[in-house]
């Protein structure tokens, strides 16, 4: 590979990425993806065309070949459209996985490849190890602090075969340093956060736009009636603020257990340990993607149930069909159908699936 198209959202770590890859002697371009149009979504204080601004000064100061790539329509089709769709469905989507599998190394890549690079780079923290047959694992990043790689967990081989991730190898405050040192011109910027390409927006902002309100009942597990809720697509299991059912006299607080969709009651218990549906120690994974081989034997691994949590010990018991049954040894709070489990086997990430 030596022909990249590196994806530059304006942020600082794919300009490192740029930098490093310029630096180590690669053909490099840059493009920003636009997803989102501002008219749409006059909620939004979408900061898109302050992050266009900073990719191109960022490729100017590289003295690098730049473009905008519109995926619009693509972005709606792919990202919130399954997005809207799953809040309705009660379901808890997660963009950011999809937005990498559909999107950036879906798309993006595909029209990269198309217009003559050999593949594209990023400023995920994630890194690249290539076995002796020729196959590619993905590796947590050296950062564990800052590590990626929960977010590309239903990347499939052909597509990080045809991507390089040059800030993976390195820990964040040296990233910012040679952004500095190198006077990148958004080496100060403030790191981004919020769901991929939504900007700061707040999800709950952004799905009354779609979806209606549908008031309801809160309910406890015995099926007593608490108080009303708005919308279920408002609520998601685990969730303790909004509710608006008092906590009792021993200052015990609500949080959402489930939510029943046919009767659009939402079910809430106490937080606590042994209150019925919080804790889960068995769960069934649909949908699975493994990025290089698949797993047929049950066997001991790890699996990261959401992007911040611990790698849990598991048993994985493979059901076929692309689904499996997975024991956690510790039982693991509030997990929602939808969200996905990433595996992994010590550090190298094998692949992932949506809970059942
Ligand atoms: N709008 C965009 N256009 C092009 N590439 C993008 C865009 N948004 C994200 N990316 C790519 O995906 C990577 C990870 O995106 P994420 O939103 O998680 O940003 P990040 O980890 O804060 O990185 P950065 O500092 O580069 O923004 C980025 O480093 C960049 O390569």
């Amino acid at each position: 590979m030596n022909k990249i198209l590196v994806a530059l959202s304006g942020g600082v770590d794919s300009a490192v990425a740029a930098w490093l890859l310029k630096e180590q002697g690669y053909d490099i371009s840059g493009a920003y993806i636009r997803t989102w149009m501002n008219e749409e979504m006059p909620l939004a204080d979408c900061p898109a065309q302050q992050d266009i601004e900073d990719s191109r000064a960022v490729a100017a100061h590289l003295g690098i070949d730049y473009e905008i790539v519109n995926l619009v329509n693509e972005y709606r089709e792919h990202v919130v459209n399954y997005l809207v769709d799953g809040y309705q469905r009660g379901i808890t989507p997660n963009p950011d996985i999809m937005c990498n599998r559909e999107m950036k190394f879906g798309i993006f890549q595909d029209y990269a490849l198309k217009a003559g690079f050999d593949g594209i780079a990023t400023g995920h923290y994630v890194r690249k190890f290539t076995n002796d047959d020729s196959s590619q694992d993905l590796l947590e990043g050296l950062d564990k602090n800052k590590d990626q790689t929960y977010f590309l967990a239903l990347l499939r081989q052909e597509q990080i075969r045809h991507a390089l991730f040059p800030v993976g190898e390195l820990e964040k405050p040296r990233v910012r340093q040679l952004a500095l040192e190198n006077k990148l011109p958004n080496a100060t910027k403030k790191d981004s956060q919020g769901i991929c390409f939504l900007g700061d927006m707040n999800i709950s902002r952004f799905l009354e736009h779609y979806i209606d309100d549908k008031p309801g009942d809160i309910v406890n597990p015995e099926g007593k009636v608490l108080g009303r809720h708005r919308g279920l697509h408002r609520y998601t299991t685990g969730q303790r603020r909004g509710i608006g059912v008092p906590s009792n006299t021993d200052n015990e607080f609500y949080v959402v257990t489930g939510l029943d969709m046919e009767r659009n009651e939402l079910i809430v218990a106490f937080d606590k340990p042994d209150s019925p549906g919080l804790f889960t120690s068995e769960v069934e994974v649909y949908g699975l993607s493994f990025v290089n081989q698949s797993i047929s034997e049950p066997c001991r691994l790890l699996a990261k149930p959401r992007y911040r949590d611990p790698s849990q010990a598991i048993h994985y018991t493979p059901l076929g069909d692309n689904r499996a049954k997975v024991s956690f040894d510790q039982p693991q709070r509030a997990l929602s159908p939808g969200q996905i489990l990433a595996i992994y086997d010590g550090d190298k990430l094998l692949g992932g699936g949506f809970y059942k």
